[in-house]
This record gives structure tokens, C-alpha cells and sequence, in this order.
């Protein structure tokens, strides 16, 4: 896969050099190339923003530099633009499988009051699929952590990135849609806390249980969302008895 990252502020990204994602560059699983939009801009102070049509405050992100920037990093394509913003789509594990499936994503980290609106209708109107997506109901000051967010959580479901995929099938918000259950390691008393004595005997169908039972009351408790969209088909008498 091949992921383009447009912003202002490249070294914000530097995070991707680093660990899993880093790691998965160096291995040639994933060519990620981080640009300066300030590059394609055309005036001496390379001017990247101006006033807001309509009015209001802040500045929006001029439509011609980032045309310039995307053109240029979606070629060949074709590339799947991504655009983060606050009014977009909440991105979820689904969105994060759907963009893992794709050749070659691009990134527009908008700032200031965001990017003007007829880039991405641009995009559509040239069949480029651009999908404006939000990662939570808080306002950030730009695009660059949300796009670290976003290539992270692509990036670990790209073949060979993870190195026991098995982990991948268990997780939070994965196909059970559950939240995950408590995990516990060394040593087996802790300040005088006790590890659940079923995860020291052994019994793994009762280990298993135990972790679905864990799984079940931490959604109920903390994502009662989750557990109204579960299938109900895929709840026994027990986890309904819970
Ligand atoms: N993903 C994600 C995000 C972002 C995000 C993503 C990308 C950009 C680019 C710029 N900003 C800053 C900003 C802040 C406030 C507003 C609100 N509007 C302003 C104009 C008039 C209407 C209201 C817009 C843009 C961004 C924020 N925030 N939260 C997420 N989950």
C-alpha cells in the first residue's frame, strides 16, 4: 500500500517513522511519503489560506494549492482521498477494514477553518473517491492527529504488519463487536489484587468463558450502543442470563 500525506506540518508525522507503522516502511509493506503543502504554493510567503467567503472568523485553506498538492501526489492513481474533518463520517474499525483494502490513499490534513469545499467535490466530480471522515465528537485544530489515527489503525491490518495476526481476529470492536475483556499477567498477587483465579487453572473453554462473559458485562457497562447493534443470533441463553 501507498499512503500520501498532505500538510502543513510534516513533522507532526514523524510518529510514522516510528514502531508498527515504522517498522512496516522499513520492511517495504508500506511506502508512506509525508509533503508540505506549503510546496505547491505560488507566492513568495507561500500562502496557503485566505478570508472565508460569507464571512466569519478564521481563515479557510485556498482550493488552488491543494489542487495543485493532491493532483500531484494521487497520480498515477487511482488513490482514495481522505479528508478529515469534523463534520465527516465517525471512522470506525469497518472504515479503518475498508481502507486497508485499498492500492493507494491520500491524506489532506486541513487546518485553520478546514479546506475549502470544492476540493473534495472536485475529486468526486472526477470519480476519485474522497470519504471526509471524522475520528470522535471533539474539535481538534487540525487533520495531522487524526490522520495518525487513521494510518495507524490501517496500517496494523496490512499483511505481514502485525507479527501474530491471530491478535487481530480477538480485538475491541472487532467481528464480535464487543469491547474487549481485562488482561492480567505477572505477577499472580499484585499489591495484594488477585489475578481471576479461572485464567490460572488451565481450562481453556472456561478461560474463553470467562473472557466473553468479561467482554459482554464491559459493553453493557460502558458501550450499551455496542450491545443494541450486536446480532441477536450471536447471543446464547448464557450471555443473555448475564
Ligand atoms: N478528523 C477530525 C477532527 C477534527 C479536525 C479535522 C481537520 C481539521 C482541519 C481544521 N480543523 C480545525 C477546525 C476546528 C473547528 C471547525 C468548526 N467549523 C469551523 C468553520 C465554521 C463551522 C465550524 C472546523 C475546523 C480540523 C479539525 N476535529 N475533530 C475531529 N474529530
Amino acid at each position: 500500500m501507498r499512503i500520501d500525506v498532505v500538510t502543513i506540518f510534516p513533522d507532526y508525522l514523524a510518529a510514522l517513522d516510528l514502531s508498527l507503522v515504522g517498522k512496516a516502511r522499513t520492511a517495504g509493506l508500506l511506502d508512506l511519503r509525508v509533503h508540505d503543502l506549503r510546496s505547491w504554493a505560488t507566492d513568495r510567503h507561500r500562502t496557503v489560506d485566505d478570508t472565508p467567503f460569507g464571512g466569519g472568523a478564521g481563515m479557510v485553506m485556498r482550493p488552488d494549492v491543494w489542487g495543485a498538492a493532491l493532483d500531484e501526489v494521487m497520480a498515477p492513481g487511482p488513490a482514495h482521498l481522505v479528508v478529515p474533518t469534523p463534520s465527516g463520517e465517525t471512522f470506525t474499525q469497518r472504515t479503518a477494514e475498508a481502507l486497508a483494502t485499498e492500492e493507494h490513499l491520500a491524506f489532506a490534513c486541513g487546518r485553520y477553518e478546514g479546506i475549502d469545499a470544492r476540493v473534495a467535490e472536485r475529486y468526486r466530480a472526477q470519480g476519485v473517491r474522497v470519504s471526509e471522515v471524522s475520528i470522535g465528537d471533539y474539535v481538534l485544530n487540525g487533520g495531522e492527529v487524526a490522520t495518525l489515527v487513521m494510518v495507524e489503525a490501517v496500517a496494523r491490518l496490512l499483511p505481514g504488519v502485525i507479527g501474530n495476526p491471530a491478535s487481530l481476529v480477538e480485538e475491541s470492536h472487532g467481528a464480535a463487536g464487543l469491547l474487549e475483556y481485562p488482561v492480567y499477567t505477572k505477577p499472580p498477587v499484585w499489591d495484594g489484587l488477585d489475578v481471576p483465579e479461572v485464567l490460572l487453572s488451565g481450562h481453556h473453554a472456561r478461560i474463553a468463558r470467562w473472557r466473553r462473559d468479561e467482554a459482554l458485562r464491559r459493553t453493557a457497562a460502558r458501550r450499551p450502543d455496542l450491545v443494541a447493534a450486536l446480532p441477536v443470533d450471536g447471543l446464547d441463553k448464557h450471555d443473555l442470563a448475564l
